[in-house]
């Protein structure tokens, strides 16, 4: 104790998953591609990022499972929810992000109650008494079972839709300011049946996208939804509601693994924070606290 909140985050990641040398404390288990991001006219009317100029915008993105164990079979629970990191490469050589997960919200509001979950978990072994202190979290918490309810295992990195969760800012070239939240939509969404996903070879999502992607590109629809005046920004565990409207954004066209994969994410930093003109954070403390455990996690895998 006494140690940033962030650094707290990671330890409490590392006992409940375990230390892995040269491996990220969440989200261990990755695999690299890279394509183009493509804006729709529409997004330039949200936001003047260089990002939503139409013009192609190459990208290095990571598909992963959840938890900080490398060699968890993808088609484990505790896989889910899977992510995707996007690096887009802007035209004046910066970089913006945009790291995201298949979950609809998230279990808990803020930093500090995730390391609550995370401390219950640790002290949760496979022997704990009953209720664990976990089964005791859960049961105080039901944003926690809500939120893990939205999540399956997909056939492919390439059918499952990705959710943004924290809000950002869009600012466009007048000024204007709209609260958003992403969404990173396939062409078609597939999730397998529990007892299905349990007896898939344990490999199979990083398997399957090169395959997929040698009978040719993969695209998703990045799309924003709109908050509403009344919609809370700051609240990670609340979906605001299906009816607000929901912009498409451009199109993400994966077309190429990347052979080294294993060796290029070990150099690759993902950061939610780190955005470009037109593109704000929003007043959800959360993605300061992601960016630093980010960083921990970072300096710790590449010692
Ligand atoms: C306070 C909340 C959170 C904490 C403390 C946290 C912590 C972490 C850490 C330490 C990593 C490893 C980073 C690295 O080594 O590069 C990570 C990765 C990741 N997190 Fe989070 N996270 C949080 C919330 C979220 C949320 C809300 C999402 C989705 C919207 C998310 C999606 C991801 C993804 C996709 C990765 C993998 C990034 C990559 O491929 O490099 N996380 N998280």
């Amino acid at each position: 104790q006494g140690q940033p909140l962030e650094e707290q985050l990671v330890n409490s990641m590392n006992k409940v998953f375990g230390v892995h040398p040269g491996m990220r404390a969440n989200h261990a288990k990755g695999i690299v591609v890279e394509g183009s991001f493509k804006a729709s006219p529409e997004a330039a009317g949200l936001s003047r990022a260089a990002l939503f100029s139409g013009a192609a915008i190459p990208v290095t993105a990571r598909f992963s499972d959840s938890t900080g164990v490398p060699n968890l079979p993808d088609g484990s629970d505790d896989a889910n929810p899977h992510g995707v990191a996007v690096k887009f490469h802007l035209p004046d050589g910066s970089d913006t992000d945009i790291v995201i997960n298949s979950l609809k919200f998230f279990p808990v509001s803020t930093g500090e109650e995730f390391r609550e979950l995370l401390t219950a978990l640790a002290e949760s072994p496979a022997n704990a008494a009953k209720p664990t202190k976990f089964e005791q979290f859960v049961s105080s918490h039901p944003s926690v079972p809500a939120a893990f309810g939205t999540v399956a295992t997909p056939d492919s990195f390439a059918d499952e839709e990705y959710y943004g969760i924290n809000a950002f800012t869009f600012v466009n070239k007048a000024g204007e300011r709209q609260a958003v939240r992403y969404q990173m939509l396939p062409e078609k969404v597939v999730h397998l049946e529990k007892s299905d996903a349990a007896k898939r070879a344990p490999d199979f999502l990083m398997n399957e996208l090169p395959e997929r992607l040698k009978q040719g590109p993969v695209t998703f629809h990045f799309k924003a939804q709109l908050a509403a005046a009344e919609d809370s920004t700051k609240d990670p565990a609340k979906p605001w509601p299906e009816s607000r409207k929901v912009v498409e954004l451009g199109v993400l066209t994966i077309d190429k693994a990347v052979p080294n994969s294993d060796e290029v994410q070990k150099s690759l930093l993902f950061l939610p924070g780190q955005l470009t003109d037109g593109i704000e954070q929003s007043d959800d403390p959360m993605v300061d606290i992601r960016g630093g455990a980010y960083a921990v996690s970072f300096s710790r895998r590449n010692p």
